[in-house]
């Protein structure tokens, strides 16, 4: 419904040199359908949301909406919802007035427009402060009212600009289903930015990781969890990060055998790697290898590492310990007893293992849970 084809966005400021904001975007996003973009600070989330708005010019390629090429109307024509990071709310007028502009141009009754004015204002949160001006309300309350002021509008697609950043977390999490659940109901179709992974995770049914531009992956969150395409999203994706270690390759029984420090190997079947993985394994003598900390297991295995911290946070255990030089993080749903300086066994087996290439892409995935 939405395409994004091919898009660039470079910044030219007098006496400053260029900056290449986003650089060939891709994206296709379905009718109904509640996408996040997630990246950070700097790495283009903003800059993709204006270009769509059409706040911003696009350098390079084209953006359609339903059977609509729109990146060359003004952003009125484009049926396209936007609340602003920076919330741009109307100073003169109220905050029932803010909402009730953006319905303007969709000539509703008075009736009407008074009805849907209230129903966003009390999902949201703000009804005691309709008859308030921006300047007399806190920045939580400004975020909620642009919020509002684009949910209550009828649009094709909605834009969302860290749309929950300004507010503590018990109402960031009762908004966010409240807002799912309403997204859902009317089938609207909606990209908002986070930096917030929870976020992300709760809201989205796909997340586009951005990393300098450029759109690393954009998947589901399980997706991304099991399947990154590539060093930076395995490492970016997932609490604590992904365990990345240096291991030296050679070929044994039909398979790889990976070394991890000194004493500890691991075997990789042949038959799970495709064809060009292997071909690239074959040629190399180093690959790096990631583990996500909650498939270490702690207290067997035959890996021995020393003991750095441990701590128990009310449901999970983080374990680090010390390998060979190398640090891994584990995390078990155990209390563990050891202190640091201990010396306890970690495991790590293959099929948990994802193999990266040298340009970072991740050639074999750990095997689905
Ligand atoms: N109007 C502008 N002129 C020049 N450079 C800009 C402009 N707007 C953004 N940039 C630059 O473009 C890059 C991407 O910025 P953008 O705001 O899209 O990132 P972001 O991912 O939304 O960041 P944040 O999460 O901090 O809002 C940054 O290097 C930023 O400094």
């Amino acid at each position: 419904m939405l395409e994004i084809r091919n898009v660039d966005k470079v910044y030219q400021s007098r006496g400053k040199p260029p900056v290449h904001a986003v650089r060939a975007l891709d994206m296709k996003v379905g009718k109904g359908e509640i996408v996040a973009l997630l990246g950070s600070s700097g790495c283009g989330k903003t800059s993709t949301l204006r270009m769509i708005a059409g706040f911003e010019s696009v350098t390079s390629g084209a953006i359609t909406l339903g059977q609509r090429r729109i990146d060359e109307l003004p952003p009125a024509r484009r049926k396209v919802a936007m609340a602003f990071e920076g919330y741009s709310l109307y100073p003169p007028l109220t905050v029932r007035e803010n909402i009730a502009f953006a319905l303007k141009a969709q000539q509703l009754s008075h009736g009407e427009v008074s009805r849907r004015v209230d129903a966003i204002a009390r999902l949201v949160e703000i009804e005691d402060i309709l008859d308030s001006y921006p300047r007399s309300i806190s920045g939580g309350q400004q975020q909620r009212v642009s919020l509002a002021r684009a949910l209550v509008r009828d649009a094709d697609l909605y834009l969302l600009d860290e749309p929950m950043g300004q507010l503590e977390p018990q109402l960031r999490a009762v908004l966010r289903g409240r807002i799912k659940g309403l997204l859902a109901e009317r089938g609207m179709t909606a990209i908002f930015v986070t930096h917030d992974q929870t976020e992300a995770s709760a809201l989205a049914d796909r997340i586009a990781v951005m990393e300098d531009g450029v759109l690393q992956q954009f998947a589901s969150e399980r997706e991304l969890k099991e399947r990154p395409a590539n060093l930076f999203v395995a490492s970016f994706i997932g609490e604590p990060p992904m365990n990345l270690l240096e291991t030296e390759v050679s070929s044994a029984d039909g398979g790889i055998r990976l070394s991890v420090g000194a004493d500890v190997t691991c075997q990789i079947e042949g038959r799970t790697l495709e064809q060009t993985a292997r071909q690239m394994l074959e040629r190399t003598a180093r690959v790096r290898v990631g583990i996500r900390p909650q498939k270490i297991t702690v207290g067997s295995g035959g890996v021995r590492v020393r003991v750095v911290s441990n701590q128990w946070l009310g449901d999970q255990s983080h374990v680090a310990g010390e390998y060979d030089g190398r640090l891994l993080i584990a995390v078990t749903p155990n209390k563990i007893a050891a202190r640091p300086g201990d010396i306890i066994p970690f495991g790590l087996e293959a099929r948990h293992l994802h193999l990266f290439g040298a340009d970072g892409t991740c050639i074999r995935h750990a095997e689905a849970a």
